[in-house]
């Protein structure tokens, strides 16, 4: 695999998304870091966004609901180069209607080489980062050999 690199600036643009059962996770780790958090971007699905902005008070851009294709919105804004870190604490537990969109968010965060953390612990590591906090180069995976081949 060939990667080219993109620089990132110091505020990166943070994803939030997390599942009924792990919404009170997701608010108590926005509440943990709400001060690292205020430094970037935030985007999320649509229930998870308003329960963190009503909680923290943090401003979110918030897209649909997951049911109704706010995973598939997240899915595009990385393939389109617009997300730095996916932070998505999906339910192990429950099955969920929209199983494929949630597929699908996790196989395009890992085509495009997005750092994705899944609970709080890899959450933790990834937002006290230093490469959250400065300017460095991305690998981008270049798909261009990939595409010639087909
Ligand atoms: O279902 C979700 C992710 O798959 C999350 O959606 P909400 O944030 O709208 O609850």
């Amino acid at each position: 695999m060939e990667y080219i690199f993109k620089a990132l600036p110091a505020s990166k643009r943070v994803a939030l998304v997390a599942h009924d059962n792990r919404k009170k996770a997701m608010i108590q780790w926005c509440l943990r870091h709400r001060s690292l958090l205020e430094k970037h971007s935030l985007l999320a699905t649509g229930t998870t966004g308003g329960k963190i902005e009503e909680t923290t008070g943090l401003k979110v851009e918030k897209l649909l609901s997951g049911p109704l294709g706010g995973d598939q919105q997240l899915g595009a804004r990385i393939a389109e180069g617009r997300v730095d870190l996916l932070v998505f604490f999906w339910d192990p537990f429950e099955p969920m209607p929209h199983d494929p969109d949630v597929k699908a968010l996790l196989r395009i965060a890992a085509v495009w080489n997005i750092p994705v953390a899944c609970n709080s612990s890899s959450a933790d590591m990834m937002i006290q980062s230093s490469l959250m906090e400065r300017t460095f180069d991305r690998e981008v995976p270049d798909y261009q050999n990939y595409l010639e081949q087909r």
